[in-house]
């Protein structure tokens, strides 16, 4: 009856043990998470947006949205391994104990009977469990590709709707999700088997603990006892070989949670290593972003026939023997491409739609990797010195300043030397003075989509606020007045003019050539030709 009783009081010990050691654990598992997960998407942000690898990582295809894929899974993770962390902490210890208590009442044939059962019981799961690793893992692929899809049709909802595309999107999102609950069917079906295994084991347990108990007694050990010190012992006995094999059982329970935990470690690290190798490609690109001045090569373009600035002989970038086409693709858009952006010779880029006018910036940006060649800065690439002005605009969410200064921050403001009268002023000259109005001056509206509140042209006009405002000593300009009257784009470029900011741009209109000095003009199949422009306004 003691050795029942001390048995109770022990078993009752270690359940309130087990308790504590799970409360506390999830305590710690969420601390350490949030530190964790802080210092991982920190991790993916620099890769992501510093190291400029999101433009590849996007057009990849591989892993769109990795930080709230990563994000994901390294939730279900945690809160995962929060759940068997107790469980596998307190296991060592009440193990021993209870080993040693049967050995006491079963001599070696309850612990390696025990043994026994759950090495059986272990190497079946760990079959039955690899299958389910994989799929845990291909439904996490699954399931961000899908929370993806959705996510960019609500970014693109009215471009969408404008090309009454909803049965197209209906269908290549009812494809996700179909792709999707496939997966999710193939793990349940993998789930199966290893349930089926689990819950088995769990109920055999049960009962070995009799078939244990028969061996010293049919052996005649209790022979001697009384019929009271017998059913008690037997009890006491059944109870210790039972609480083993309870021990052991809930480690083999933890399995399907062991095989959740696997799979998403598995996405975490994958997408990492994505991450990782993409920006590993860029580093090996033949793409020069040196910033010191340098002599150039002697077969670049002459420009003595062009009215330069003879206060200006800056030069912002050289292009040498440039080829270049799309990703992934073996397509050449242009070939040999050599030409210099010079401080006060502005350079018109022409050619037909889709002939690698854009592309042309991507790969001077840095954002497409050329085939052969080089682009060499001879200026750094900060706003203050050159600026890119995207084809589509881009603005990030915050307040009408925060558009202007982007892409410096609030805090960085203080080191420009420029108030926000300037700023109004600009504002003015490219008509926006209603939008200041409407937005209750410049820092009293935060609006979360500005591609909502601005039409089309409105959008190129306050990216030319944004270009007056860090006045830097080159600009890229993709299309940057396509949306924008003739008139209105003459105010533009004379500002450019006056401010000393050199223009490339990029664009279709005959009315651009007279801001213009130099033409490049992309001829499709490779070919490209430079040559002055006679009617600029300002060639001699
Ligand atoms: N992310 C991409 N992946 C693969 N191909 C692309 C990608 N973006 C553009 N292209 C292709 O590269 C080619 C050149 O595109 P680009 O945007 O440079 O044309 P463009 O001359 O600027 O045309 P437009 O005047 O219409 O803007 C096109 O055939 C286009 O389909």
């Amino acid at each position: 009856m003691a050795g029942f009783q001390e048995e109770t009081i022990m078993a009752a010990l270690l359940i309130t043990a087990e308790a504590l050691i799970k409360a506390s654990s999830v305590y710690l598992v969420s601390v350490l998470y949030i530190k964790w997960r802080g210092s991982i998407n920190a991790r993916i942000h620099k890769l992501y947006f510093t190291d400029l690898v999101y433009y590849d990582v996007n057009t990849s295809g591989k892993i769109d949205n990795p930080d709230q894929r990563i994000t994901q899974n390294l939730d279900r993770m945690c809160h995962n391994f929060s759940q068997i962390f107790a469980p596998i902490i307190i296991a060592p210890f009440t193990i021993a104990y209870y080993l040693y208590k049967s050995v006491e009442s079963t001599s070696y044939i309850g612990p390696v009977g025990v043994l026994c059962f759950f090495l059986v019981a272990t190497v079946i799961n760990k079959v039955l469990m690899s299958p389910v690793v994989n799929f845990v893992f291909k439904r996490q692929e699954m399931e961000g590709n899908y929370r993806f899809k959705h996510m960019l049709l609500r970014t693109n909802a009215e471009s969408a709707a404008f090309y009454r595309s909803g049965e197209i999107e209906k269908f290549y999102t009812d494809q996700r999700l179909h792709r999707l609950l496939k997966t999710q069917h193939s793990l349940i079906l993998r789930q199966y088997p290893l349930n089926f295994s689990v819950n088995l084991f769990d109920y055999l347990g049960s009962v070995l603990s009799y078939i244990l108990l028969a061996f010293p007694i049919f052996h005649g050990d209790y022979d001697s006892k009384s019929p009271a010190d017998f059913s008690s012992l037997i009890s006491a006995n059944s109870f210790v070989i039972m609480y083993l094999i309870n021990c052991f059982t809930r480690l083999i329970d933890l399995s399907v949670k062991a095989a959740e935990v696997a799979g998403n470690a598995h996405r975490v690290g994958e997408l990492i290593e994505e991450l990782q190798k993409i920006k590993d490609k860029q580093r090996t690109l033949n793409y020069d972003k040196d910033i010191r001045p340098s002599t150039p090569p002697s077969d670049q373009v002459e420009l003595t026939d062009i009215n330069i600035d003879s206060r200006m002989t800056q030069k912002a970038l050289t292009v040498t023997e440039l080829t270049y086409g799309p990703p992934k693709s073996c397509d050449i858009l242009c070939k040999n491409l050599t030409f210099q952006l010079e401080a006060g010779v502005n350079i018109l880029v022409t050619g037909d739609s889709g002939c690698g006018k854009s592309s042309l910036l991507r790969v001077i940006a840095g954002l497409w990797p050329s085939t052969h060649g080089s682009v060499k800065f001879h200026e750094a690439v900060n706003p203050s010195k050159i600026l890119f002005l995207p084809q589509k605009p881009y603005f990030t969410d915050g307040t009408l300043k925060q558009q202007v200064i982007y892409p410096l921050k609030e805090m960085d403001y203080g080191s420009v030397s420029m108030d926000d009268e300037s700023i109004h002023q600009y504002m003015e000259l490219t008509g926006l003075q209603k939008l200041t109005d409407r937005s209750l001056g410049l820092e009293n509206y935060c609006c979360n989509d500005w591609y909502q509140e601005l039409s089309p042209g409105e959008m190129q006009r306050l990216s030319f606020v944004r270009l007056f405002f860090h006045q830097p000593r080159f600009a890229v300009l993709d299309e940057a007045t396509s949306q924008i009257g003739v008139d209105l784009e003459r105010v533009l470029y004379g500002k450019c003019r006056e401010l000393g900011i050199t223009v490339m741009s990029v664009g279709h209109r005959e009315s651009l050539r007279q801001f213009h000095q130099l033409e490049l003009r992309l001829q499709g199949r490779g070919n490209w030709t430079i040559q002055p422009i006679t009617d600029s306004l300002t060639s001699s």
